[in-house]
């Protein structure tokens, strides 16, 4: 069998995949017009099966090569089919085509891709369980969308289904044959009729970022963070973001790029979390993967996977590597001091405990066991001074046990000399912590823990134990690959011939495990593994005047700045302004406000705002071309060299630089605009005219020029900037090797319609947020809690109302999109709401009863109340649980507290005598000594006290009058 086709036609590839999926052979052949059967590109691809059997429809073909047995399924697999070749191909063609299409076009794309989405979210495959025609001829189609990253990241990211299905095929080995067959990248379909009869086989588009001969392929992996609690502004900068901005910034270049991510869910930073919240580990990660998962999503990051640790795949590697060190003689055992907690019977890790530190000059008493917050200093838990077990408060003891070490010593020298000629790539933050290691010589470190929640040890004697943190993390980048595609080693242990960038993004404080423990672990083990190029470490983010804490639940989390209403492309805008690159910087909301309004409003948005609207207003929206002046030229000068410094220092991981360098750019569009006045030129003689119109195409191209610089940092406004330029990501790509500013528009084209890009952020908006997000956590949720537990009268009423509201908002949502990132917050809300609507039927109804009546009820209230707290605290140590439910309690005290004193003022009103109020005084006074007596908990005799202190004071107005 024969397939005549043109080039990069992915109607053939529709065919390849069918015949070798089913086992048979067909040749590929470029059609010519020599061969007498070509009848233009639209009659091709052509399946020959014979003389006497020729199919014109590659669905058809599909279909004879790749029969759908199952008549059931038959009319819907034609329905898809048809689907495919009416709405689906028409839409991708012209996408891929390069040109810019109009944007209904777009949105049918957008539509049918959706739709899609929906229906693979139940199926493995399209029509169900089975493989069919329909996904052969859809896979294909889709091809040159999932397999180049700007159009990918334009239309697939948020189709979770569509990524999932696609890498499942894309991984399978008769697909990745048939695509080595048709031997095109997407970039060539439809290309084929500026190439006609010039066969031009381009280098293959490996599915799923597998790197590639000839290309530059970069491999990017941002730290993975942990489940401890909601990431941080100073987390997302740390490692998410700064990868994202530069994967970003390499699939514009269009280098081969994959950015894998994930969190990072074993270890005592998850079993604190679970042991906080009174569940399970399992639980928590659980939790947090989908918080973080929606997190990220809402900040843009594109990550190609966002994986976990805590899986099959983590336990085979981390064992795997380490059975290899203990054969290659690089791994000891040793007896160590640890803290034992005899009220717990178990080994406490490290941030189990806390104490003080024992740096000298530090002494902050809350250190952990492994690091201090405040001096930031690694600590061995057994040097902390007045250590606490962090469940129950008791001191521990010292105990021994043993423990699995990795000799460093042994590979110190390897790992110095592959350190001294990597680290010219690295941070200079990622320099300094290297150094800082290797001033004295390395010994060896433990990397096993008396933990349950974690990898195994591979070995029976130790097999109680489980890896520590260090060892296991950078692990996890490896394993997430492999649950992307089972071929990962291709890039953690390329062919010598496949040239491999590893990036690496994280803040300072895991700069030691990055470039110290798991080099020499991939050193130890011997088996060519890949050893990090790029490490672009940052110093650390703080919060206003203090630290961010994921622990202590300090500064403002990912979830907090979804609630802001601040669009989350200036979020990445301010985060980047302020990324610490060469020193600790602070956020600041009144900062936050400041570069918004004068930076992006003022600056960049006024820049391409006036310019795309005189654009349209003076030129009907067609882009004029320009008769450049030397004026221009100077200008067009001054503009490259920050686009090279763009360029350079993008390359060398400093974004905060390579913003700072598209600010100058649209500041040097605003100056040429202000010096030109195209507004009073438009208006003079014909030159004038001409100077004007070229004033106004020099910012068109320094629009677009922007839009292509600007679409890392902020990929939300980029695509809302492409739409009022009508041009297509594609179509924006950078030139790395000749960064410069091109002309991405061509004269005569009509733009879009121009609307404005940022709005002001009100001083007052900050002033809110600042006093909003002061303090914990756990103090704010104290404060809603305090809210919720008095709540104003009508409240039920107008909770109920409220959580109604909400219910039809979240309908309505979850109805018009699939995207979680979005109604995430919105569910949230109305759980709040719920909660709030829960406690306020909780609460003692205002009444009409007598004082008395109030206090007998609320005595008994307060005694059932006691006993729920009481029951709580015993089942579970996590505050969150308990304190609401004390904070109730202390509030039905004082409720109890205000009805005794009116009791007492009623009786006395009625016999207001100081004999009685004497007898009063001693009962009270009685009453007080007992409780005292019998409990330290000033929360529970206080108010009695304050009785007694009231009728004393009675008893003594009384005595003077
Ligand atoms: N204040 C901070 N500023 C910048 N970057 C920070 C800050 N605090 C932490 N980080 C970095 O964030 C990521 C994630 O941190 P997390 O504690 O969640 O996780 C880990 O450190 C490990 N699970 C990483 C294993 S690879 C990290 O890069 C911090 O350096």
């Amino acid at each position: 069998m024969k397939v005549y086709t043109n080039i990069g036609n992915t109607g053939t590839l529709k065919v390849l995949i069918a015949a070798h999926l089913a086992g048979k052979s067909v040749e590929k052949c470029l059609a010519t017009f020599e061969d007498g059967i070509f009848t233009g590109p639209q009659a091709l691809p052509l399946l020959e099966v014979d003389d006497l059997l020729t199919f014109f429809s590659s669905n058809a073909a599909v279909q004879y090569l790749f029969p759908t047995l199952d008549l059931s399924e038959n009319g819907q697999c034609q329905q898809m089919l048809e689907w495919e070749a009416t709405r689906l191909q028409p839409a991708v063609a012209a996408i891929v085509s390069g040109k810019s299409v109009a944007s209904d076009i777009r949105q049918a794309l957008q539509s049918s891709l959706q739709m899609l989405d929906k229906l693979l979210q139940k199926n493995k495959y399209i029509l169900g369980e089975k493989l069919s025609a329909a996904d052969i001829s859809i896979w294909s189609t889709l091809y040159p969308v999932c397999f180049d990253d700007a159009l990918k990241q334009t239309y697939i990211s948020g189709c979770d289904n569509i990524v999932r299905w696609n890498t499942n095929l894309a991984s399978a080995k008769a697909i990745q044959q048939a695509v080595q067959q048709w031997g095109w990248s997407p970039k060539d379909q439809y290309g084929a009729s500026s190439a006609l009869g010039i066969p031009q086989i381009a280098s293959i588009v490996s599915p799923i970022g597998l790197p590639l001969k000839d290309r530059k392929n970069v491999l990017i992996t941002s730290a993975l963070p942990y489940v401890n609690n909601v990431p941080h502004l100073g987390n997302i900068i740390g490692c998410v973001l700064s990868a994202d901005i530069f994967a970003r910034y390499c699939r514009q270049c269009d280098y081969n790029t994959l950015f894998i991510c994930g969190t990072d869910e074993y270890g005592t930073a998850t079993e604190t979390k679970a042991l906080e919240e009174g569940i399970t580990p399992r639980e928590i990660c659980d939790k947090y993967f989908d918080i973080h998962n929606a997190v990220y999503r809402w900040f843009d990051i594109g990550f190609d996977y966002f994986g976990r640790t805590s899986t099959k795949e983590q336990t085979e590697i981390a064992q795997k590597l380490f059975l290899k060190l203990i054969d290659n003689g690089f791994v000891s055992t040793q007896s160590v001091e640890q803290l034992y907690c005899e009220k717990c019977e178990r080994f406490l890790a490290d941030r189990f405990v806390e104490g003080v530190c024992p740096h000298p000059g530090c002494l902050y008493d809350s250190a952990r066991g492994d690091q201090c917050d405040k001096c930031g200093k690694l600590i061995n838990a057994i040097e902390l001074v007045e250590p606490r077990c962090k469940v129950c408060s008791h001191k521990p003891t010292v105990r021994p046990s043993e423990q699995l070490f990795i000799e460093l010593g042994q590979l110190e020298p390897s790992l110095r000399t592959w350190i001294s000629s990597a680290e010219q790539g690295w941070s200079a933050p990622a320099r300094a912590v290297s150094r800082a290691w290797l001033r004295d010589s390395l010994r060896a470190r433990a990397v096993t823990r008396d933990l349950k929640w974690g990898v195994p040890v591979p070995i029976d004697k130790h097999a109680h134990k489980v890896f520590y943190v260090w060892f296991d993390a950078p692990i996890g980048y490896m394993s997430i690959t492999q649950c992307l595609t089972k071929h990962y080693e291709k890039l953690w242990k390329p062919d010598k011939d496949v040239d491999v960038k590893l990036y690496q993004f994280m803040a300072k404080d895991n700069v030691p495990f990055h470039v110290i423990m798991f080099p020499a672990t991939v050193i130890g083990v011997n088996e060519g593994h890949k050893l990090v190029d790029h490490i672009f470490a940052t110093e650390y983010l703080n919060y206003e005047e203090g630290k961010f804490s994921k622990s202590r639940g300090v500064g403002v989390f990912g979830t907090d700045a979804q609630e802001t209403g601040i669009p989350s492309d200036v979020w990445r805008f301010y985060l980047t302004s302020i990324r610490p690159e060469t020193s600790d910087s602070s956020f600041s909301w009144v900062e936050l406000g400041t570069r918004n309004n004068s930076e992006l409003l003022n600056n960049l948005g006024n820049f391409c705002h006036r310019s795309l609207s005189f654009c349209a207003n003076s030129f009907k929206g067609k882009v004029p071309d320009v008769t450049l002046t030397p004026a221009d030229l100077e200008l067009i000068a001054l503009v490259n060299r920050e686009v090279i410094s763009y360029v350079q220092n993008m390359e060398k991981g400093r974004l905060r630089e390579s913003l700072r360098h598209v600010l100058s750019v649209s500041r040097l569009g605003n100056q040429h605009m202000q010096a030109e006045q195209p507004w009073v030129l438009l208006k003079g003689s014909e030159q004038d005219k001409v100077r004007g119109a070229t004033a106004i195409g020099l910012c068109c191209q320094l629009v677009a020029l922007l839009c292509a610089l600007l679409a890392p940092f902020m990929p939300h406004t980029a695509r809302r900037l492409r739409e009022q330029l009508n041009i297509d990501a594609v179509a924006l790509r950078i030139n790395p090797q000749n960064p410069s500013l091109v002309q991405y528009l061509p004269a005569g084209h009509i733009i879009g319609k121009p609307e404005p890009l940022f709005s002001k952020i009100e001083p007052e908006l900050l002033e809110k947020l600042r006093a909003k997000y002061a303090g914990t956590q756990s103090d704010r949720a104290k404060q809603n809690g305090d809210a919720k537990s008095s709540p104003s009268k009508g409240s039920v009423a107008e909770l109920e109302a409220a959580v109604e509201e909400q219910g039809n908002k979240v309908r309505q949502l979850k109805a018009s999109t699939k995207d979680k990132a979005v109604w995430q917050p919105e569910v949230n809300k109305l759980l709040d709401l719920k909660k709030q609507l829960e406690t306020a039927k909780a609460a003692p109804k205002e009444t009409t009863a007598t004082p008395s009546e109030s206090v007998a009820s609320l005595e008994k209230a307060i005694a059932e109340q006691g006993d729920k707290v009481r029951k709580l605290k015993a089942s579970t140590k996590d505050k969150g649980v308990w304190q609401p439910e004390v904070d109730k309690l202390l509030q039905l005290k004082k409720q109890l507290t205000a009805a005794q004193a009116q009791t007492n003022a009623a009786s006395t009103n009625n016999k207001d005598d100081i004999a009685s109020l004497e007898k009063a005084i001693t009962e009270q006074g009685d009453k007080v000594r007992k409780l005292k007596a019998s409990t330290k908990d000033k929360a529970v005799w206080q108010p009695e006290v304050n009785v007694l202190l009231d009728l004393k004071k009675r008893l003594a107005a009384l005595q003077i009058k």
